[in-house]
């Protein structure tokens, strides 16, 4: 059985289709990433799939149960974990007590201590939640999320906010989840993050899925052609290099190559007959950055803006 299965899923807010007609599927153990620029549908869909937000066509299938289904919330709530932003907490009680209470919900939590330790919070097990940093009230969250044992686990943007460090330790994290089992749904607009976690990427835009794959061939990044770069070489005419530039200036030269091991070839060759060095010699594939951009043409996609708007939306609803 799939963890997650979404097939043919429509959500229309009046005149406006904020989902429409998107599909994909998530087996146990994957990290999925769901990419998309402010307005794509993300939080809408993970909506559906939380439970939260009613549907319009198409199935869906959480561990194999409908989330739309009132009578398969309690199942659900048991076995799929939440982390959102800014999940109301009591600021006056201390970090452990706070994750003991969370595990008193669920009928096989796991183990406090294991999940402090496991989130990076050792130490500050008895300090209050409202002296903790953001970085550190969002691995508390993290913990709040992971303390029922869930099979399944929807991460919103997990780590907006962090500095460097704590990055890379919530990363460690969730591939720990991971390798430990779990199946976990990431929202992200921070395209290494993607590249480090994910198994499978979904792009939306506008509602529709517009690439699906893995960090290394989503749209096409395997097979696309190569950039090579270096800086332009002193007094050469771009007529005496041995290869056609697709750009050029004073100080760089860069091309675009299908065959990237005969351009080099020439260009080494070349180089060495003149005596001539090549600096600054650089061979990329586009970056997923690259190719995300090239599907969405988010090139203003601006990650904190559209983390204030999703946050007051989520307060809102769970205000409601
Ligand atoms: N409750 C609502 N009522 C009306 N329109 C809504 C509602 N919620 C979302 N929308 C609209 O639906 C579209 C999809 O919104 P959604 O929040 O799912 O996007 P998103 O991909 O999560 O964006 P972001 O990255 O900005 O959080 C947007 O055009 C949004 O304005």
């Amino acid at each position: 059985m799939s963890a997650l299965v979404v097939d043919g899923l429509r959500k229309r807010y009046r005149d406006h289709e904020a989902v429409a007609g998107i599909g994909f599927t998530v087996e146990q153990g994957e990290i999925v990433a769901l990419l998309g620029p402010n307005g794509a549908g993300k939080t809408t869909t993970l909506e559906i799939l939380e439970g939260f937000r009613s549907r319009d066509a198409g199935r869906v299938e959480v561990l194999g149960r409908d989330p739309g289904d009132r009578a398969e919330r309690r199942w659900l709530r048991e076995r799929v974990g939440l982390v959102l932003q800014d999940i109301a907490v009591e600021p006056h009680l201390r970090v452990r007590e706070t994750i003991a209470r969370s595990a008193g919900y669920y009928p096989a939590p796991r183990d406090v201590d294991e999940v402090i330790e496991l989130v990076g919070l050792g130490e500050k097990r008895d300090a209050k939640v409202k002296d903790l940093s953001g970085g550190q009230k969002r691995r508390l969250d993290l913990a709040l999320g992971v303390i029922g044992d869930p099979k399944l686990l929807f991460l919103d943007e997990p780590t907006t906010g962090f500095d460097p460090t704590a990055r890379r330790g919530a990363w460690e994290v969730v591939r720990s989840l991971r390798d430990l089992g779990t199946t976990v749904v990431l929202t992200t607009h921070y395209m290494d993050e993607a590249q480090a976690l994910a198994d499978q990427i979904v792009v939306l835009n506008a509602g529709r899925v517009v690439a699906q794959g893995t960090p290394e061939t989503i749209g096409g990044r395997d097979t696309a052609r190569t950039r090579i770069r270096f800086a332009r070489p002193d007094g050469v005419a771009p007529e005496e290099l041995p290869v056609v530039p697709t750009e050029i200036d004073e100080t760089s030269v860069t091309l675009e190559v299908d065959d990237a091991t005969g351009a080099l070839h020439r260009l080494t060759g070349w180089a060495l007959e003149r005596g001539t060095s090549l600096h600054r010699l650089t061979v990329e594939q586009p970056t997923l950055e690259d190719v995300y951009l090239s599907l969405t043409g988010d090139a203003a996609g601006r990650p904190e803006a559209a983390s204030t708007q999703r946050r007051q939306r989520r307060r809102n609803r769970r205000a409601a």
